[in-house]
Parts: C-alpha cells; structure tokens; sequence
C-alpha cells in the first residue's frame, strides 16, 4: 500500500504550530487549509498530463494539461471541511463528494449520516480530506461507500494518522493511497491519537465543551 509521510519544511512547520494546545480556531482552521493545499499538492504528483497546441503571445507552442479521469473532493463531514478550501484552492474546478460519518464517542464505531457524491464516480479520482485517520473506522466506510458507487481510484489526505489505523486500513482496502503530515506514535485508550492534535473537528469548528462557569 502507498502511505506517504510529507516531511516537506513547510508542512512540518505548520504542524507544529497546529500542536500548540492554545491554538485558536482561527489559527487552526487557517492551517488545517494550507497544510492541505500542500498535501494536495504531493498527492496529485502522478496525475497524468497530455499536450496541446495554443496559440500564445509570440505564436503557436505546446502546453500541457490534465488528462483523463476528473478528481472529486471527498471530505467527511465534518472535520474534513476544514481542509476543503486548501485543497479547492489548488482544483478549483473539482467536484465535492460530501460524506457525513460520525465516531461514536464510546465505542469507536462509524456511523454514517449522509452521502451526495458526483456523478460519474467510476471515472473520477476521490481525494478523501479528514484531518484524522485514527481507528481507521471512519476511513474504511467511507472507502466501501466510494467503491460501492463504482469508484476505482481513491486517495486519502490526513493531517495525522495513526500506526494502528495504517494498519487496518491496508487490510481492508491495500489499493487505495495515503497521503499525510505525520504519522503519530499510537492511540490512546479513548481512540484519540498522540500526540496527536486534539480533538481536530472542535478546533476547527470552536465547539470545544467547557465545564460550567469557564
Ligand atoms: O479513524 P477513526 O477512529 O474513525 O476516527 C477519525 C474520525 O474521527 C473524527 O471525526 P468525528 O467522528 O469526531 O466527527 P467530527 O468531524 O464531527 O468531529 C475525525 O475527523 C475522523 O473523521
Ligand atoms: O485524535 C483524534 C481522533 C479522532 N478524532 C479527532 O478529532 N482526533
Ligand atoms: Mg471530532
């Protein structure tokens, strides 16, 4: 299975600002956004380009541009929203594929909620956006649902991920790809990845649970 770990300058740096424990939404959301522009930026490396001919400023010349099958964004509601504009902003003509799948909270297991994907699916290339690959339970419905609709070329963008959950996700689905800033050192008893980020939806979102009175 291709996992690729980004290690570039740039995404460590953002990383790491991202790890903070005071970061506020506004800092978090900016990052999550460029850090996966940049992540976006790695995983579309191999897509294939065909030549043309245009006329330019001083004359014919051959350009190139992108060939063949088209991308769908796939983010999974809702933590994925928060990568949405990073990776929009390199595909700006992409298609969005959202997908509602929810970790319940004690036994770790998915939930899925929602589904309106492109047309077309078996000939797109779905660029999956969550910040968090953790059990990997969410990550594998959300393949079986792209697979389902015929979809045969499918990559995953993580901010960070765990060992256990690149382990379940390569037995259940080896064909797909996956691109992250970090792979982290474990899970904790709760499913939450350390070090990890936190709780990445609720800061990118400010919906973090105080106690009463704070
Ligand atoms: O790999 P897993 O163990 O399945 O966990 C990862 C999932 O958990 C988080 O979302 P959550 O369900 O908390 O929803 P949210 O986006 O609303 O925060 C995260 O954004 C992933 O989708
Ligand atoms: O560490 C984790 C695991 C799941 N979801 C998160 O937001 N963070
Ligand atoms: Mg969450």
């Amino acid at each position: 299975m291709k996992i690729v770990e980004v290690r570039h300058p740039l995404i460590q740096h953002k990383l790491g600002l991202m790890r903070h424990a005071a970061i506020s939404t506004r800092e978090f959301r900016a990052l999550a956004s460029e850090v996966a522009a940049l992540l976006t930026y790695e995983a579309t490396k191999d897509l294939e380009t065909v030549a043309e001919e245009i006329t330019g400023w001083a004359g014919p010349l051959q350009v190139h541009r992108i060939k063949g099958k088209k991308i769908t964004i796939v983010p999974i509601l809702r933590a994925g929203l928060g990568m949405l504009p990073g990776v929009l902003d390199m595909i700006p003509a992409a298609k969005v594929s959202v997908v509602g799948v929810q970790r319940d909270e004690d036994t770790l297991q998915p939930k899925t909620y929602y589904e309106k994907l492109s047309g077309r699916m078996d000939q797109r290339i779905a660029l999956i956006v969550d910040p968090m690959l953790a059990t990997a339970g969410t990550l594998v419905a959300t393949v079986d649902m792209l697979k389902a609709a015929g979809c045969t070329r499918i990559k995953g963008l993580f901010l960070v991920a765990a060992p256990e959950g690149l382990a379940r996700i390569e037995a259940a689905h080896p064909d797909i790809e996956i691109y992250t800033a970090s792979i982290d050192e474990r899970l904790n008893e709760n499913g939450y990845i350390l070090p990890g980020l936190g709780d990445a939806g609720d800061k990118i979102f400010g919906t973090k649970q105080l106690p009463p009175n704070e």
